[in-house]
């Protein structure tokens, strides 16, 4: 069997290699010729799986070892009864760390308190839903929108509108879709830009196109009270400069980046594939992720509750360090500037989550002990 491979799939050996052999590639390079023998694809999220590149090959199976599907012409795979799998849920968490990180540097740069803002979250699916889970795990209020869950479930949720009129912090958390109901793409455009609250946060860490770049990077230069983050561009690799320029935080596209996101990512895509040939699951991922790097984090009881959430989250993670990196590679040179925006994703530090975190209390702190756990945290 032939297994054709974004070389970025972190284990490929350790899953795949019991199967026959693989040949990487780096995933923008993956062409038809590459695949033309190939009985299995194995992509991540910058490779476009369509029939411009399938038709005529042996493939039968695609895995994306990643959360988003936007790559991939699923109605063709119909068609060509092609199997696939995606990864659901891989790297929600890095995305959740990610946010948590980003409101920390926001209110620190704005001198605001993050319990007194009211947030929206756009999206409530694997990623929106553990989001909006935490939040409120932390006491803080927060409206959610999304139409299709409501239109399915019914439930507690409020409209675009009512998030842009209410909301101070807002978070998408959509997939990038052109057509059907919802369709997502530019579902911030101008107008809707246009009616952020005075000194409000957005953030997209989903998809570029979810946010009309050119209305996005034009409001900020009009509005220097709204604040921008953003780890997803239009046209990404290429980067509007002068947009990431006028952001607070910018990243290339990381925010799910956890070792543990993209390690269970690929596990998924094994398990899947393992499901799908009718064979048992030889390898199991427990086996194979590194221990946590940080054994424990002690607290004292009397620990203003502020400081302590920014220790819990930055020691797993903190977005400014990507941020700066990633303004350190903007090159005027569009060629340069592509090129250092797949390098920073190719050559990413191991990063590990803030679920499972060990967190010591030292006294009674019931304040403490919830926040802890609302983070995901374990207290021993
Ligand atoms: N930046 C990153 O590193 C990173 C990592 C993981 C996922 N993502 C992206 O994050 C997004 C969310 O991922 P997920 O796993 O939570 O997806 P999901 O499919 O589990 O959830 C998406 C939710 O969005 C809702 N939705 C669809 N159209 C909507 C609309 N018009 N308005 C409001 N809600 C709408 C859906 O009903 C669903 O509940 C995807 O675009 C994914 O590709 C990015
Ligand atoms: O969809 C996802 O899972 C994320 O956007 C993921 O982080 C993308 O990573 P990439 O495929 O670009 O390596």
């Amino acid at each position: 069997m032939l297994i054709v491979a974004d070389e970025n799939i972190p284990l490929l050996d350790a899953f795949f290699a019991g199967f026959g052999e693989i040949r990487r590639y780096p995933g923008r390079a993956i062409d038809a010729a590459c695949v033309k023998d190939a009985d299995v694809l194995l992509v991540r999220s910058v490779t476009k799986v369509d029939r411009t590149l399938l038709e005529g090959s042996r493939v039968k199976f695609v895995g994306t070892c990643t959360i988003g599907t936007d790559h991939l012409a699923l109605d063709y795979f119909a068609e060509a009864g092609i199997h696939w799998s995606s990864a659901p849920g891989c790297n929600a968490r890095g995305v959740v760390d990610y946010v948590l990180g980003s409101l920390l540097t926001l209110a620190e740069l704005d001198g605001a308190s993050l319990p007194a803002r009211t947030y929206g979250v756009v999206g409530a699916g694997e990623v929106g839903g553990r989001l909006v889970e935490v939040l409120r795990g932390l006491g803080w209020q927060v409206l959610v929108c999304d139409p299709p869950r409501q239109a399915r479930e019914g439930g507690d949720y409020v409209s675009l509108e009512q998030v842009l009129e209410q909301c101070d912090v807002i978070s998408l958390h959509t997939p990038l879709t052109r057509g059907g109901e919802q369709p997502t793409w530019h579902l911030l455009g101008e107008q809707q830009l246009a009616r952020l609250r005075p000194g409000a946060w957005l953030i997209n860490a989903s998809r570029g196109p979810v946010v009309d770049n050119q209305a996005l990077r034009q409001l900020l230069r009009e509005r220097d009270d709204i604040q921008a983050v953003l780890d997803v561009w239009e046209g990404e690799p290429q980067v509007d400069l002068a947009l990431a320029d006028l952001c607070v935080i910018a990243t290339p596209h990381i925010a799910g980046y956890s070792l543990d996101g993209k390690q269970r990512g690929t596990a998924q895509i094994y398990q899947a594939f393992c499901a799908w040939r009718g064979e048992p699951e030889r390898v199991q991922l427990a086996d194979l992720l590194p221990q946590p790097w940080l054994a424990e984090i002690a607290l004292q009881a009397e620990t203003d509750p502020a400081w302590a959430l920014a220790t819990l989250c930055r020691a797993v993670y903190d977005p400014r360090r990507d941020d700066a990196d990633f303004r350190r590679s903007l090159s005027r040179d569009p060629a340069q500037q592509k090129a250092a925006f797949d390098r920073l994703r190719k050559h990413y530090p191991p990063r590990r989550e803030i679920e499972g975190l060990a967190v010591r209390l030292h006294g009674q702190a019931p304040q403490l002990a919830q926040m802890a756990r609302a983070l995901g945290a374990v207290l021993v």
